[in-house]
């Protein structure tokens, strides 16, 4: 059975015109231009259904405002659906965005604390896991520092340590990995690839096609807000690299 499966979803946002940019009433006031502004429905998901089957991974894919994140936020429960439905079948654990778990004031241990216990940890369970959290992270020497001080790789570290910490069945990861630096770019592969021997489902955006080759067994590609492609990942990241004219591997320059 699925551990999540989506069905006819759709994402409408309301697009605000002229409104608390001071800019353009500057400008406005400026040449008496009336404002003409009108809120406008801008649909960032149009009908898109796929799953994920238990232990296995899929990527999502697709070039800038595709609507990759808003889809992410769909699964994590940070928005809701306009119209369609999605069902999760296990406990979720994301690092969708950067420090977006984290409350900037307090220091790294507080976070990993606060962050674990809102994942459905107990206090105990978090000072087990503490120590390899942090050292996962390479983060000792900054660990009672405010994480508002934290550089964006930083904050990454401890996000994908805290995350994966948690034991989740199905993992959600944006591309906020690529903020980390090559060798954590190696370590987190790594600890995906076990949590993907003990049978936990992946969901992985990236632009980063040696990335989703390396990770997923099926992909969604993803265009304004449409469904292109659902599939495996051979046969779709082929067809997104042609569709994109970047190079397929085996040729010069791949
Ligand atoms: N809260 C919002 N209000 C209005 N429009 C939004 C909102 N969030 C996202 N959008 C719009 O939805 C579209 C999809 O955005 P989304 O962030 O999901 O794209 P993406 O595929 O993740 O892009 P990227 O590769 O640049 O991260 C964009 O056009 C974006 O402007």
């Amino acid at each position: 059975m699925p551990v999540i499966e989506v069905n006819g979803l759709c994402k409408k946002f309301m697009l605000r015109a002229d409104r608390a940019d001071s800019f353009s009433k500057m400008f406005n006031t400026l040449f008496r231009r009336a404002n003409h502004g009108e809120d406008r429905e801008f649909w960032a998901l149009k009908d898109v259904s796929f799953s994920v089957p238990e232990g296995k991974s899929v990527g999502v894919i697709g070039v800038n405002g595709s609507g990759k994140s808003t889809l992410l936020k769909l699964l994590t429960g940070t928005l809701r659906p306009t119209k369609g439905h999605i069902t999760v079948r296990g406990k979720r654990s994301s690092l969708i965005e950067l420090g977006a778990g984290f409350h900037p004031d307090f220091s790294g241990r507080d976070n990993v604390y606060l962050n674990g216990m809102i994942l459905g940890m107990s206090r105990a369970r978090v000072k087990e896991k503490f120590e390899e959290i942090v050292a996962f992270a390479e983060l000792e020497q900054f660990i009672d520092v405010p994480v508002k001080y934290y550089s964006s790789g930083m904050q990454a570290r401890l996000g994908f340590a805290a995350a994966t910490a948690v034991e989740p069945d199905i993992l959600i990861v944006d591309e906020v990995l690529a903020v980390g630096d090559s060798s954590f770019q190696l370590k987190c592969l790594s600890r995906i690839r076990e949590m993907q021997g003990r049978g936990v489902s992946i969901v992985l955006v990236s632009h980063g096609m040696g990335d989703i080759e390396a990770v997923c067994d099926e992909v969604l590609w993803l265009h304004k807000g449409e469904a292109v492609m659902f599939g495996n990942t051979g046969d779709v990241v082929r067809e997104y690299r042609v569709n994109q004219g970047l190079p397929l591997p085996g040729h010069a320059g791949a």
